[in-house]
């Protein structure tokens, strides 16, 4: 109609510029939104991060105490940074890859540098201490990787208990009390009393307690307790302090209600929580499931920037605790007597290491995956897990290993992607992924890496580490 009405030049000018004029607008408004939107995002990360820190502080109403000065044991891994156009890639990678430049020159740093742990909590408790705003303070530590939802750990002072406050807190050890068994010894529920929160609600303070089997050889675990430090954070079982008795050693841990990851994945009855007393069926979720991969991923990431590796990643070494959505975990079970593997020359494929705990990581993932034991996985013609997802993945039918009991209530290409990581952590020691990346797979900020069937590895690598463990602690007990 317009061209018929044969409007003036001036008019289609200003309907020109006034499109433009909106056009502009409308891309400005736009990108003030996703800043507005992305500041937003930063504050509540901040605001999460600056509970954590001040949770950290005021640490059990001090009874536990954050570390403030230490001989910082915990310094970035060099090792473990690689630049993310050698991810996946490099079939003769090192595992013991160089670092970038960048990351030399922060490793080589002063000690007490604002990059270790360490001095990342001193520098951030400073920094809460002059009450500074949680993202403008150019004091606030800086979170050391780019994996979402990560913030690094606290260095928190062992405590040392003597037998009788372990005693009183357990009921002396009383088999009610008791949470689990290990190869080395029993776990036990028990509680602190806090005498200045005696008329409070928080008076008493529940801990696992483990109690190490008298013919254990301790001796490791002692020199490491020597550093007197552990660490905190939100995806690890921080070891609170210990204590030592005729011979025996005895760990304090954070308790975590829910157990361990082993009882409630492979028991599809819960008696917990049932309203009418009666056991209700109760299947792990798959969002639930994620969550679990994903805080267990962050717990392992945190541990292998911090040079130190677990040993023994299994789902009895993942607890649990009740979280908004659904449980959380955190990854039990570690000291530092972990830190620093052995030199590269002394390394076998069996050697404890961080690729030994890749290795370990890929089958609990699988675990989790299909709802199956590693090993003893309860499928025809099949011991072990890795041996029948391998051949599913040879068929091009890995969705099938997804655990039944979901019964397709599961997002099936994360699932695949998950199944594909799990498998790649499988391969020879030098080509398996690491925790960062891993990790970026898992909340979806990366793709899986390409698995070719050819690339099965051999039976020996399939060696679980904690087979090995075992091996060594019968030899040692022999
Ligand atoms: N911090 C904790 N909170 C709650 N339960 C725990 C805690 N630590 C351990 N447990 C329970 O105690 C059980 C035994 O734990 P423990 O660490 O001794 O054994 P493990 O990991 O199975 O074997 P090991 O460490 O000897 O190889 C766990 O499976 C878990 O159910």
């Amino acid at each position: 109609r317009w061209l018929k009405d044969k409007k003036p030049v001036w008019v289609w000018l200003t309907a020109v510029v006034a499109t433009v004029v909106a056009v502009v607008v409308a891309v400005v408004l736009i990108v003030i939104a996703y800043r507005m939107f992305r500041r937003t995002r930063q504050v509540a990360a901040a605001a999460a991060e600056e509970e954590d820190y001040r949770e950290q502080k005021m640490f059990y109403g001090g009874y536990f105490a954050p570390a403030r000065a230490v001989d910082d044991p915990m310094s970035i891994n060099a090792n473990m940074v690689r630049s993310p156009e050698r991810m996946w890639q490099s079939p003769a990678r090192s595992s013991r890859a160089p670092a970038s430049p960048a990351l030399m020159r922060a490793v080589a740093s002063p000690p007490n540098s604002t990059r270790s742990a360490v001095g990342l909590a001193e520098r951030h408790i400073a920094g809460l201490n002059r009450k500074t705003a949680p993202v403008a303070s150019p004091s606030r530590p800086r979170t050391m990787n780019p994996l979402p939802g990560f913030s690094p750990a606290l260095p928190v002072r062992l405590k040392e208990f003597s037998y009788q406050s372990l005693a009183e807190a357990t009921s002396n050890f009383h088999k009610s009390n008791e949470l689990g068994r290990g190869r080395s010894g029993k776990v036990f529920k028990g509680a602190f009393r806090v005498p200045e929160n005696v008329d409070k609600d928080d008076s008493k303070i529940d801990v696992a307690i483990k109690r190490f089997d008298k013919d254990i050889d301790i001796n490791q675990i002692r020199g490491d307790l020597k550093r007197k430090y552990s660490l905190k954070h939100r995806n690890l079982v921080t070891l609170l302090g210990y204590g030592l008795h005729k011979g025996r050693l005895y760990l304090v841990y954070d308790l975590m209600s829910c157990g361990s990851l082993d009882q409630r994945l492979y028991s599809d009855v819960e008696t917990v929580g049932a309203d009418d007393g009666q056991p209700s069926r109760h299947v792990m979720s798959w969002d639930e499931r994620c969550n679990i991969i994903k805080d267990a991923a962050l717990g392992l990431y945190q541990l292998h920037v911090s040079n130190a590796f677990h040993g023994s990643v299994k789902a009895s070494n993942i607890l649990l605790e009740p979280g908004r959505e659904g449980r959380r975990a955190r990854l039990g079970d570690f000291t530092y007597s972990k830190v620093a593997p052995p030199p590269q020359e002394a390394w076998t494929s069996t050697t404890p290491s961080l690729e030994t705990d890749m290795l370990d990581f890929g089958a609990l993932i699988l675990e989790v995956v299909c709802g199956r034991r590693r090993s003893g996985c309860g499928v025809p013609n099949f011991t072990s897990l890795l041996d029948w997802v391998w051949a599913l993945h040879a068929q091009g039918r890995l969705p099938a290993a997804v655990d039944e009991k979901l019964a397709g209530n599961f997002d099936s290409k994360h699932a695949v992607n998950l199944l594909l990581v799990g498998l790649a952590c499988t391969h020879e020691p030098q080509r398996r992924p690491t925790i960062d990346e891993v990790s970026m797979v898992i909340s979806g900020t990366k793709s899986p890496p390409e698995v070719a069937t050819s690339m099965r590895p051999s039976r020996e690598v399939h060696t679980s580490y904690d087979e090995i463990f075992r091996n060594i602690w019968s030899t040692r007990k022999a």
